[in-house]
């Protein structure tokens, strides 16, 4: 399957892929112990990394799967066929991962993905396309499949993946146009996990981020979000990403400030393990678009 990204993305990637020697020096020249943000997700971010270490599943560690789970299970619960489903779905900071994609392909006829990186679109593309060194997700397709009551079912549910996500496109979620000019009709579903949180400076713009992903819902639409609270920063390989620290209600006040009400908040204590991210807590939020917002 061609999916309908512009060649202009794909020829960036080739760059990114192999970046130039002079930009690879500046980045290994920054002094150990920076915080990286903003800008620097394009040339500091490793998708392999950020997979090997949060995503290996039963060959990774405790605290990593425990997150992971409880993501999953919420995601199964959320998207399961009678709960949420509809046409468009856009998920937003979806970085190299489809793990939370695999209830929701069930129930909606399309699936937008996006990031801000090149680099992880093109990891989520190897995938689609199943090309060599691509991620392989079977584990947590597995686990996804035995909630829902078969877990031989694995390989279908690949290719329903597959076949359900038709764009990749890139984002900003702190523009009021978070998709740019890319022409996406409004969303049933606008879903995004872990990622707000890692875009944004301070709370005024995590609130005005929540205000962008409200704006590409369809009234009534539902904005599906995971956040990791009280955090300040995470590990992807020996890079360390600033987070911007919320607290639940912080979340809540966010999503109702942008006339949302807010229909579930499923807080669980748990956290990553040290060495990787510090954190107090997770939360997985549902909230729908008021008429007037
Ligand atoms: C911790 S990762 C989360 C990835 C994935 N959603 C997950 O659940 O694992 C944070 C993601 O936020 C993305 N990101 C960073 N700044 C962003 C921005 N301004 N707009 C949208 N996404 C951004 C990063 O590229 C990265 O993929």
């Amino acid at each position: 399957m061609k999916l309908p990204i512009g060649r202009a993305w794909e020829e960036r990637v080739d760059k990114m892929g192999n970046r130039s020697r002079g930009e690879a020096e500046r980045s290994t020249a920054r002094m150990e112990g920076e915080l990286y943000k903003g800008e620097d997700y394009k040339t500091e971010f490793q998708p392999q990394n950020y997979l090997k270490t949060y995503y290996a599943f039963d060959s990774g560690t405790i605290a990593e799967n425990e997150v992971l789970k409880f993501n999953l299970n919420n995601l199964f619960e959320t998207f399961s066929p009678g709960g949420m489903g509809g046409d468009i779905l856009i998920d937003i900071g979806s970085g190299p991962t489809i793990y939370q994609l695999l209830s929701a392909c069930e129930v909606f006829r399309e699936i937008i993905m996006s990031d801000y990186t090149e680099l992880n679109l093109r990891e989520v593309d190897k995938w689609l396309k199943k090309e060599p060194g691509a991620y392989d997700w079977s584990p947590a397709v597995q686990y996804v499949c035995e909630l829902e009551g078969d877990r031989s079912k694995w390989q279908e549910k690949e290719a329903r993946v597959r076949r359900t996500v038709k764009r990749l496109l890139t984002c900003d979620v702190n523009q009021p146009r978070p998709l740019g000019s890319a022409q996406v009709p409004a969303a049933d579903c606008v879903l995004s996990l872990l990622a707000l949180e890692c875009a944004c400076r301070d709370v005024d713009a995590y609130r005005a981020a929540i205000q962008n992903l409200v704006g590409l819902l369809k009234p009534g639409g539902h904005l599906v979000t995971l956040v990791a609270l009280r955090c300040c920063e995470y590990m992807v390989g020996s890079r360390k990403f600033f987070v911007l620290s919320l607290e639940q209600e912080t979340v809540e006040k966010a999503l109702q400030e942008a006339g949302c009400q807010v229909l579930k908040c499923q807080y669980s204590p748990i956290k990553y393990s040290e060495a990787f991210c510090l954190n107090e807590g997770i939360c997985f939020v549902v909230a729908r678009k008021g008429p007037g917002a």
